[in-house]
């Protein structure tokens, strides 16, 4: 199984764990770092919509969690819809991605599109600090 298909079988199988009643709408994300590492995240919704959690979110706090500051490659798995990052979410993955990473957009058949960061998010707002935090 290559890596992209092993990102695609981790965002497909925490995708199952989503908790979205209020949508019905289930996300995962899956995320590599530059060791082979993966992490994932699925949504988390809450009764007071705004609290609600994406997938990319989870994923990313998981990783950071774990003591890494890379993403070297993305997957995110909606169902029919175009499942593209939201606005946030793209802000999220740009913190810990370059230009160059590739986002790719799943459903459950498979990839269906595959974005770079700096597609997903042009001109992206970031502070010089950012690269002192790096762990590296
Ligand atoms: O990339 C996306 C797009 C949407 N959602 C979630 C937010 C909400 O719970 C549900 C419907 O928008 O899907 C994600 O988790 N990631
Ligand atoms: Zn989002």
């Amino acid at each position: 199984m290559s890596d992209l298909d092993k990102l695609f079988e981790a965002a497909r199988a925490v995708r199952e764990k989503a908790y979205a009643p209020y949508s019905n709408f289930l996300v995962g994300a899956a995320l590599r770092t530059p060791d082979g590492s993966v992490f994932t995240g699925c949504n988390v919704e809450n009764a007071s919509y705004p609290v609600s959690v994406c997938a990319e979110g989870g994923a990313v706090g998981a990783m950071v969690a774990a003591g890494y500051r890379d993403i070297a490659e993305a997957v995110v798995i909606g169902d029919a819809a175009l499942c593209t990052p939201c606005g946030m979410c793209r802000q999220r993955l740009k913190e810990f991605g370059t230009d160059d990473l590739i986002v790719h957009v799943a459903d459950l058949n498979g990839i269906r599109r595959s974005f770079t960061m700096d597609e997903l998010l042009p001109a992206a707002f970031e502070l010089d600090y950012k690269s002192n935090n790096r762990k590296d």
